[in-house]
């Protein structure tokens, strides 16, 4: 056997190299680059092999381990899971700001790597700083905290271990199937130790997407449904858009009458311009969409999870006599809703479809185009809502009184409703755009009423709804996809909560724009609790005197050194969008805008824990209407 002495962390970075993917006949290096904060868990171990030979992996600074970790998956998600970024990050505190990157990459499916320093294999210094020492275990490290949050964990206290847990690590990122984050933490003095490595281990390695082929049986089965349903309807999920399974869904709708509906992760895999895509389902879902899917005797859900958005926890299908076909590479996903199970790859399944369905046509006849055409209207009157200092009914209604919003008016200095300007910035940017969201009151918005002109330029992280994914996400959507612009569609509470990247974006020139909607709080709760009976509590930015805090963002941005702007009016929003195109640098544009102005209702539910018992007599009356919905919804 030919041997070649390294240190692990040298053989880790020569293996990483090496991994290749195979899609649809073409073959490319699976892992693009690495974002590193180095510590002293992994800057003489990691580190070090860098910096003698990091080979074709590109090497990016992240400024905060979540950030960067939600930059590299943000990376993935774009590519369509077929490339990825690693993150190193030093022991204790640094690995443990991982968590929440590592949840939003779990409940989303989405392949990284992450590579956390840990404590001493020999244990000879422990504790070691950072070390959390439980006492009823020298082996728990911080590390241990992010278990439950992989897909694939390990921890490597000897060289020779590292070679097994790779091997496992890239079987898990690159299956469809189980594709999620992989998490090897390397004890920090382990990663300067040699070993004599097997040369073979760093051969090139390809590993291959294939698309899982359904059964004769399954797609009897599925045909059969179809054919003797009268009004099926298709939710695209993020698993069509990960199969690239847009030309055969616009064939299968166009040809058999069947209307498109989408979640979060599969908005855009179609776009909004095709005559049959309803848009969003669900919580934040359009009208349209919503209506078909009340009426539909056959679902057809491909390459969803059904979350609670999607279903309006339950209660958005007409679940005592329509019927469920999932198609899913997951058996653990087909399970779900008593379908029918096709587990297979999506666009493989529906053109293997395709032929069992000739002679098909759903029995929508007009109404199809009947619901799009009252939902354009409605998206239009939500283009043009203007601010009114009296009688002002905002969509969000009987939450603030007038005088309340007129205060935001005058502390804001605006009186922009959300709608308004988001329509308006739909309509100017460049269509093949990448706009990207996550969290608060926008995702809603953008999942109902951002059209959506050019497939795959929506990219909405709603698998765990991370604040902070949206700043960071962009930079890791610009690594995808250099030449298009991409805009960050924030709340000022994400922005608040995380926009480190940001000034990785401008180290690297990485151009970012940043689109922040500034209303002065938490909108999107604060909406919960007050439609839910309570009071205002702790939602809204106010003073210790209760004063409506006016913070200045476009100062932020501009003092980390990007071109900014302050807007209040929808001309010198688009005036200001205009510009953006021309800079090469990123920009940060902070629209003020007034709370209770964004989308609302739209015959959909969702279930959240309301308290059973309260001194408060609308929160009782809104539990029993919990109580009365709840007989509505499916069990499970
Ligand atoms: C990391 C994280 N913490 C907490 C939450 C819960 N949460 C969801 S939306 C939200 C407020 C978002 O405020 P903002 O970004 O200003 O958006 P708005 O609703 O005002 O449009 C909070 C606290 C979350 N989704 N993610
Ligand atoms: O609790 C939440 C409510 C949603 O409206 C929001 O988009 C999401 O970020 C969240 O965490
Ligand atoms: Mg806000």
């Amino acid at each position: 056997m030919q041997t070649i002495r390294l240190t692990t962390a040298q053989a880790l970075i020569r293996f990483l190299n090496a991994q290749y993917i195979h899609v649809d006949g073409q073959e490319f290096p699976f892992v693009e680059g690495i974002f590193t904060i180095f510590g002293h868990g992994n800057v003489l171990g990691i580190g070090q092999a860098l910096e003698q030979e990091s080979g074709h992996l590109k090497v990016i600074q992240g400024k905060n381990e979540q950030g960067m970790a939600h930059a590299a998956i943000a990376y993935s998600k774009q590519m369509l899971r077929q490339k990825i970024y690693a993150v190193t990050t030093s022991v204790g505190p640094g690995a443990a700001n991982l968590a929440a990157a590592a949840g939003t990459a779990l409940s989303n499916n989405i392949p990284v790597l992450f590579l956390p320093g840990d404590t001493f294999a020999t244990r000879q210094p422990d504790p070691v700083l950072q070390q959390i020492e439980q006492e009823y275990s020298a082996a728990i490290t911080t590390n241990d905290a992010l278990k439950p949050l992989s897909r694939y964990w390990d921890r490597i206290t000897r060289p020779e271990q590292l070679m097994s847990s790779l091997l496992r690590a890239f079987e898990v990122m690159t299956d469809p199937a189980k594709a999620g984050p992989a998490t090897i933490c390397i004890a920090q003095d382990v990663e300067g130790e040699a070993y004599d490595y097997d040369v073979a281990f760093f051969a090139r390695r390809v590993h291959y997407l294939d698309r899982k082929l359904p059964t004769m049986r399954e797609l009897t089965g599925a045909a059969a449904l179809i054919q003797s349903s009268r009004k099926p309807v298709i939710i695209v999920g993020g698993g069509a858009k990960y199969s690239q399974a847009r030309d055969i869904l616009i064939q299968l709708s166009e040809k058999h009458h069947i209307p498109l509906v989408e979640t979060q992760a599969g908005k855009a895999t179609v776009e909004y311009t095709f005559a049959n895509n309803l848009g969003g389902i669900g919580i934040t879902g359009t009208l349209a969409a919503n209506q078909v899917a009340r009426q539909a005797d056959l679902v057809i859900g491909i390459g969803t999870r059904y979350t609670d958005f999607a279903t309006s926890s339950k209660t958005a299908f007409d679940f005592e006599n329509g019927q469920f076909l999932n198609i899913n590479v997951s058996r653990a996903q087909a399970y779900k809703l008593d379908a029918f199970q096709m587990v297979a790859d999506a666009r493989t399944a529906l053109e293997q479809l395709s032929p069992l369905l000739e002679g098909y046509v759903s029995e929508f006849g007009d109404q199809i185009q009947q619901f799009k055409a009252e939902w354009n209207q409605e998206r239009d009157r939500l283009s043009k809502i203007t601010f009114q200092r009296d009688n002002f009914k905002p969509e969000v209604s009987d939450q603030f009184d007038q005088q309340m919003l007129n205060e935001y008016a005058d502390a804001l200095q605006t009186e922009l409703p959300q709608t308004t300007a988001l329509i308006a910035i739909n309509e100017v940017i460049p269509a093949d755009s990448i706009i990207i969201g996550s969290a608060g009151s926008l995702p809603g918005d953008l999942q109902r009423i951002w059209n959506p002109t050019v497939a795959n330029t929506y990219h909405l992280e709603y698998g765990y709804s991370c604040m902070g994914y949206e700043v960071s996400g962009a930079l890791g959507i610009k690594l995808a996809v250099p030449d298009k612009e991409v805009y960050s569609i924030v709340g000022d509470g994400s922005f608040l909560m995380l926009h480190s990247e940001l000034i990785t974006a401008i180290q690297y020139n990485h151009k970012i724009n940043i689109i922040l909607f500034d209303n002065a709080g938490f909108g999107c709760i604060n909406n919960l609790q007050m439609e839910n009976g309570g009071d205002s509590y702790f939602c809204e930015f106010r003073t210790h005197d209760q004063r409506i805090m006016n913070i200045d963002y476009a100062k932020v941005a501009e003092g980390y050194g990007a071109k900014s702007y302050k807007v209040n009016t929808i001309e010198q929003l688009q005036a200001a969008l205009k510009d953006v195109a021309q800079q090469s640098n990123s920009t940060l544009i902070e629209i003020k805008v007034l709370p209770k102005t964004m989308t609302n209702g739209y015959d959909s539910w969702w279930n959240v824990g309301v308290a059973e018992v309260s001194d408060n007599e609308k929160i009782h009356e809104v539990f029993e209407a919990r109580q009365h919905q709840l007989k509505k919804a499916k069990q499970y």
